[in-house]
């Protein structure tokens, strides 16, 4: 399993933005092409590594945790709430601070109340800033974070909570090389 997966990142490019190595890949950039069975592979981990008894809402991020979290949830009939980067001035609406390794903004969550219990989705985990605003706008509503999960893990950031990735890479300034799968 992960077969695609792994294929996918060892043959990822890699740019420069700024300092930041930055691997170009269809799971966590959408370029060239996102092959379906590649998506699938990935829904079908996810749906092996959590407990899905547990989960009210699938919580992504817009962009690119998009994709991932409608692939688990056609297959899980689990309701997605994408946090949005503009604000849509809703009640109860939380926004929180994003720094990733390359760039900064703001996140609004809306659609998740006290007492949900809600998984956190993401295609990639790196500073691990993203992660560390999700999770600070899901206990600003009083929800309960059930799990967190991404498909790529580089580098040790510490998010504060138990994190499941189902690859875990490292990249240089020319490749990508995973060094550990969650299967
Ligand atoms: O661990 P971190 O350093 O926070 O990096 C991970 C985040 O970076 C990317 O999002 P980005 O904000 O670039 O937006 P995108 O999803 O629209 O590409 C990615 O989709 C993750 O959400
Ligand atoms: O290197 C990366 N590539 C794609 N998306 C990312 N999000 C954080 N780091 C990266």
């Amino acid at each position: 399993m992960l077969e695609r997966l792994i294929h996918s990142l060892e043959t990822s490019p890699v740019m420069k933005r700024g300092e930041y190595n930055y691997f170009i890949n269809p799971i966590t950039d959408g370029v060239p092409l996102l092959e379906p069975a590649l998506l699938r592979e990935i829904g079908c981990a996810m749906v092996r590594n959590l407990d899905l008894a547990k989960i009210d809402k699938i919580v992504v991020c817009e962009a690119m945790g998009i994709h991932i979290g409608v692939a688990f949830s056609m297959m899980t009939d689990i309701p997605l709430v994408v946090v949005r980067k503009r604000p849509y001035d809703l009640p109860g609406e939380v926004a929180v601070h994003q720094a990733t390794g390359y760039s900064k903004g703001e996140l609004y969550l809306n659609g998740v109340a006290a007492g949900d219990r809600v998984v956190i989705i993401d295609d990639v985990c790196s500073t691990g800033g993203t992660l560390r605003a999700l999770i600070s706008a899901i206990e600003q509503v009083g929800a309960e974070i059930a799990d967190i999960c991404v498909v790529i893990g580089r580098g040790d950031a510490d998010i504060g909570r138990p994190l499941k990735t189902l690859v875990r890479i490292e990249v240089s300034e020319t490749q990508v090389r995973v060094v550990d799968t969650c299967l």
